[in-house]
């Protein structure tokens, strides 16, 4: 039985004060939760996140990290940096880094690689633009690249990766993929990991669904047979909306 994952993404949003107010808030609510909870903050929050979080079961997540252990790399975070302040998680590939940072297919796999050996929970971004929806190329796609993330991942680390499916169009435009459709595609993308490795690991790896979640449609979404949690932006800013998506 693979346990739900609720994960907020505040992109490029927050202070420091605003986190932890949303922390104060969100602890009480959430703390009896068989749902695993997830918070990924800019990287000038995660210290403080991570303090605050102790001793509850809120898990502290960055949004991206680098592929190489350190180097003349300004502006970028490495995983050692990560584990040190005591993050465990990090969102990879996400389309925003994709489209506006020059993130590819290949330094998604780096990343993710890299990730899974220092021990981070890495959670692995795909989804097609609208044109390619259009074109009726989203499966394809979504096998292009997750075939490539996986690559060089052993069966037995396979299984550590959560999976978050986010098509483009559906991500901060209110334009939600149906929960059906939604569904389709993550099955999908499991056939596609019961190639790769088997039927049984498949069956272990958590995919979420992202794209205009919110309380009003997270039920429906979770209700799928395959969805397995939410990566969720907007409606993860504010704490009432957060504590109502973990609690769907
Ligand atoms: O990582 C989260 C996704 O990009 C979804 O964002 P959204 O919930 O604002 O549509």
């Amino acid at each position: 039985m693979r346990k739900p994952i609720i994960a907020g993404n505040w992109k490029m949003h927050k202070t420091v004060a605003e986190g932890l107010a949303f922390m104060d808030a969100i602890k009480p609510e959430v703390s009896g939760t068989d749902v695993e909870v997830l918070v990924c903050a800019p990287f000038t929050l995660l210290p403080s996140l991570v303090e605050a979080a102790k001793g509850t079961n809120i898990k502290i997540g960055a949004q991206n990290m680098h592929y190489e252990d350190h180097g003349a790399f300004t502006g970028e975070v490495s995983a050692d940096m990560l584990l040190d302040i005591g993050v465990t998680h990090v969102i990879i590939g996400h389309s925003e880094r994709r489209q506006y940072f020059a993130e590819t297919d290949e330094t998604v796999n780096l990343k993710t690689r890299k990730a899974l050996s220092k021990g981070l929970t890495p959670v692995v971004c795909c989804g097609e633009s609208l044109e390619q929806r259009e074109a009726g190329e989203t499966k394809t796609v979504c096998k292009t690249q997750i075939v490539k993330a996986f690559e060089n991942i052993s069966l037995a680390d396979a299984s550590k990766v959560v999976v978050a499916y986010e098509p483009i169009w559906a991500i901060g435009t209110g334009k939600t993929s149906s929960s059906k459709d939604a569904n389709d595609v993550i099955a999908y993308i499991r056939e596609v990991l019961a190639a790769l490795y088997s039927t049984e690991v498949s069956e272990e790896i958590r995919i979420q669904y992202g794209g205009s979640v919110k309380p009003a449609n997270v039920e429906e979404i979770m209700n799928e047979t395959d969805i397995d949690g939410a990566l969720v932006g907007g409606a993860s800013l504010e704490a009432d909306s957060f504590v109502q998506l973990v609690n769907f």
